[in-house]
């Protein structure tokens, strides 16, 4: 397949690296000294079971030079999503499929303003990579799952394609018949990891030994599952006590990348997170005191320092 990474960080440059390997036409889009590194050095997967080093088939900071791509793996903060998504005009074919995995529930809709809607899908990434140096990629943990399917779930070809040459390469793809469920489930763990691990500048291992945080953590996970609720996803009563149960495996040192992106004073993707479930709780017509809270005590970090 013809795949572009809009663009090239954690997300982008984790599937370029693992779809180039398989052999496919990948074309990376970065900018200043990331694209420089990877023009010159080629673009380095680190993972927990080895570093892996390729030759994208294009590194370009200009999606005109790309033309037409079957898929476009569309990864950028919250902040950056207008622009980046003007960006793809020139990659854009008559069934080119654009992937958000994003965090947040937000992003399809938002591409829908400035894309065809027949080119933009959905997804929801499950993975921990980050940009170490300019051309390298650095996966923590070895997890790493992207579910997506058109907007409305159907099966369509060009999913599938997409899902085989992702799984085929080594990374998970599973099938789903309710993005916006999945997108959801993610969601209700995030707003709370979120939240709380950068609000609370604490980690996992805090929430899950601490009583009175844990309390704070589940009334974050409840509360932003009634949203989705009232919202009408298909969130089961149980799924905020299994985030919980599922949340006591995790390593206790982990937490949200917006705790990460605030102790290096970079701008927050809270509008997205935090910020959006209030705003959703608003259009259900529901209150979403502990977002409220946790999104007011971040706001003064929004832009990064
Ligand atoms: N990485 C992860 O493990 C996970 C990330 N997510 C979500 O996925 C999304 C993407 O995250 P992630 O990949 O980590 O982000 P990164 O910050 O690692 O990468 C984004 C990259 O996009 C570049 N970029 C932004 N706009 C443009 C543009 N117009 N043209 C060229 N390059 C551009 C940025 O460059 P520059 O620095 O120059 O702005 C940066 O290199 C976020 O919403 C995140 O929350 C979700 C699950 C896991
Ligand atoms: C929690 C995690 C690592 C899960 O993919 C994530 O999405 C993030 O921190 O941005």
């Amino acid at each position: 397949m013809r795949i572009a990474t809009m663009a090239t960080g954690g997300i982008g440059g984790f599937l370029a690296v693992r779809l180039a390997k398989a052999g496919h036409e990948v074309a990376t889009i970065a900018r200043g000294a990331h694209l420089d590194a990877i023009r010159k050095h080629g673009l380095v997967l680190e993972t927990p079971s080895g570093t892996d080093r390729v030759r994208p088939w294009m590194a370009t900071d200009d999606p005109a030079e790309i033309g037409p791509v079957d898929a476009i793996i569309f990864g950028v903060k919250g902040d950056a999503l207008p622009d980046a998504a003007r960006a793809c005009g020139p990659m854009i074919g008559p069934d080119t499929v654009v992937v958000p995995f994003l965090n947040g529930v937000e992003a399809a809709d938002r591409l829908l303003e400035f894309l065809p809607g027949r080119a933009v899908a959905n997804g929801v990434a499950q993975v921990s990579t980050t940009i170490a140096a300019p051309g390298v990629i650095r996966q923590t943990g070895s997890f790493n799952t992207f579910t997506f399917a058109e907007r409305d779930s159907r099966p369509s070809e060009r999913i599938g394609a997409l899902r085989e040459a992702i799984d085929q390469a080594g990374a998970s793809a599973p099938a789903t018949d309710d993005i916006e469920r999945d997108l959801w489930s993610k969601f209700v763990f995030f707003s709370a990891l979120s939240g709380v691990t950068a609000a609370g500048r604490c980690r996992i291992g805090d929430i899950t030994s601490i009583p009175a945080l844990g309390d704070l953590f589940r009334a974050v996970l409840a509360e932003t599952a009634m949203i989705g609720r009232a919202l009408g996803v298909a969130l089961d009563d149980g799924i905020a006590d299994r985030t919980w149960s599922f949340m006591q495996s995790f390593p206790p040192d982990g937490r949200a990348s917006t705790a990460i992106d605030l102790e290096h004073g970079r701008p927050l993707e809270i509008e997205w997170v935090s910020g959006a479930a209030v705003r959703l709780a608003r259009k259900a017509g529901v209150a979403a005191p502990m977002n409220a809270a946790l999104y007011a005590l971040l706001l003064p970090h929004r832009n990064g320092r």
